[in-house]
């Protein structure tokens, strides 16, 4: 656990596993922060070196006011790169985290070696669904979008107050802060990578649940379409976070997929 000022703002962050290895960093979705990580990289810490940090406005990083632009995130995650001495990683990012990595790779094609795009796409939603959510979250508060966010992230049979898991996952939701949240939303709301995706000359895995209800199969697909050479794997019985309802099968499919590639 280590905190950073970057670009003004307190970045919280974690490195783990040995320096020598191969870079990998992690870029975490809309509402939550790097723990959602934490068992996929324990089954990838022996052979890689890991960066994981909260984005600005979630987990303990600090949360400047809203908007945010994703060339904000970008610049913050290679400031963080910056600072933890990393000059090349393979950045695994999932949803919003997915849309950092495209556009980092857009603008720093040398600094990344690989993307596995997780659950995300050229372009998430529309106008009228941030401006929905921003103006929601603003007057009301996350908890006025927490049951649908829910539905859109995990699959019915996980969403039972008896499942503990399903209960800190929320919690790790609705505390996100309402700058962080909305800030990203704005974010993500400005942001369409389908021209410049489609520019990208790096290996890229994709990778979704089949059950996602934010960015299902059929975007995800329409994602890998645009990048010349990448595969597309689907995991089953998964939501929008297959990292916390499939840990195993996806760290396996992403260790597999960064065995042959870096
Ligand atoms: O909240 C959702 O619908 C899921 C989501 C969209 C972008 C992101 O990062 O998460």
């Amino acid at each position: 656990m280590a905190f950073a000022r970057l670009n003004g703002v307190v970045i919280h962050h974690e490195v783990r596993g040995d320096p020598s290895k191969p870079a990998v960093v992690f870029s975490n979705s809309l509402g939550c922060d790097f723990r959602i990580w934490n068992k996929v990289a324990a089954e990838l810490a022996d052979d890689y070196r890991l960066v994981l940090y909260d984005k600005r406005g979630h987990g303990l990083s600090e949360a400047p006011p809203q908007p945010y632009s994703m060339d904000d995130h970008i610049d913050d995650l290679v400031a963080l790169l910056d600072h933890v001495g990393v000059d090349r990683a393979a950045v695994i990012g999932l949803s919003v985290g997915g849309m950092i990595a495209q556009g980092l790779a857009i603008r720093y094609p040398e600094r990344v070696t690989a993307l596995v795009l997780c659950d995300t796409a050229h372009k998430i939603g529309d106008d009228a669904l941030w401006n929905m959510r921003i103006e929601t979250v603003n007057t009301k508060g996350i908890s006025a979008l927490t049951d649908s966010i829910m539905q859109r992230w995990f699959m019915p049979e996980y969403r039972t107050p008896d499942n503990p898991d399903f209960v800190g996952y929320t919690a790790m939701l609705t505390r996100t802060t309402t700058d962080g949240y909305a800030g990203t939303s704005a974010a993500l709301r400005d942001t369409d990578y389908t021209e410049l995706t489609r520019k990208l000359k790096v290996p890229t895995l994709c990778l979704g649940g089949d059950h996602d209800g934010s960015t299902p199969p059929s975007l995800m697909r329409e994602l890998a379409s645009l990048i010349e050479g990448s595969e597309y794997t689907v995991i089953e019985n998964a939501g929008h976070l297959p990292c916390i309802d499939q840990p195993a099968r996806t760290a396996s499919v992403i260790s597999d997929f960064l065995g042959r590639t870096l």
